[in-house]
């Protein structure tokens, strides 16, 4: 299966990994980094702006799509999201599935004040301690490819080393998994099957019944219309992953406004 071959890639680069990360060295480093922004907390008062929080995607290529945007320039694609007003920015790092680098997230950091999401495929701690190193502020948790042990084992390290964590799930027994372990805040659900690459909005509405309050739920993928921003925020998602959609359209900040209006300040939400 596909996503059998996407974490086979990642257990290869995982071993490149061990051979060049002193982890010593890496948690020396971390220790002397400035803090993180905090990523779940600009999704909750982004709810005060717009009807959800917003995580803009910057994605030149996927599985499912192919090449999505050609003429791909990270930096200013993360700088016409900020100044669009996102609250956090999503930055594919996975080389060879789409097309993304560590060097874009590190651009797009020097680039812009808001937190960031490294996407990737994490089944290695070195990866966390790498996401944090390159400028990260929050990692990637898929229940599909952990299992409880690392779920548990990988949160706390993340959390330890000053990230926040979006814990994604597809399905009822993963998104119970994730609960039984028991240290999920922010909750994504992915509209995508990553096996089939079918996109749902349903699930959204499914899962999120499911979550207990407190949760930050996130609903992720295939959302491309105000329609779709308004069936996941009834659904109870606090917040939306956007990536094709955005990278369609030559003015990706316009795109942010036609997909969720203008920023209006309503004290609103909890
Ligand atoms: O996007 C894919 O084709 C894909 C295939 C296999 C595993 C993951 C995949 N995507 C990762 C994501 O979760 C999306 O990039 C993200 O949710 C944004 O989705 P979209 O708005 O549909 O680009």
């Amino acid at each position: 299966m596909f996503l059998d071959r996407i974490v086979a890639t990642k257990k290869e680069e995982a071993e490149a990994l061990k051979a060049s990360m002193n982890l010593g060295a890496a948690e020396r480093e971390i220790a002397s980094l400035p803090a993180c922004l905090g990523f779940e907390a600009a999704l909750r008062e982004g709810r005060r702006q717009r009807l959800v929080g917003l995580i803009a995607e910057v994605k030149k290529a996927s599985p499912s799509k192919g090449l999505i945007r050609p003429d791909f320039h990270p930096v200013q694609l993360a700088k016409a999201y900020e100044a669009a007003g996102t609250d956090c920015i999503s930055v594919l790092t996975d080389v060879q599935y789409f097309q993304g680098s560590n060097d874009y997230l590190r651009g797009v950091r020097e680039g812009v004040n808001v937190p960031l999401l490294r996407k990737d495929f994490t089944i290695d701690e070195r990866q966390i301690y790498e996401a944090r190193l390159i400028g990260a502020d929050a990692i990637l948790l898929i229940a599909a490819i952990l299992d409880k042990r690392q779920l548990d084992a990988y949160h706390r390290l993340a959390r330890d080393i000053g990230l926040d964590v979006l814990v994604e799930v597809h399905n009822r027994p993963e998104l119970e998994t994730v609960l039984e372990v028991g240290l999920a805040t922010l909750i994504g659900v992915n509209n995508r099957n990553l096996h089939t690459f079918e996109t749902d909005l349903s699930v959204t509405q499914q899962l999120i019944a499911l979550m207990p309050q407190g949760v930050t739920a996130v609903s992720e993928s295939a959302i491309a219309s105000p329609e779709d921003i308004a069936f996941v925020g009834k659904a109870g998602a606090q917040a939306v992953l956007v990536g094709e959609h955005f990278m369609r359209q030559p003015d990706v900040g316009a795109a942010i406004e036609g997909l969720l209006g203008p920023i209006v300040k309503t004290g609103a939400a909890g």
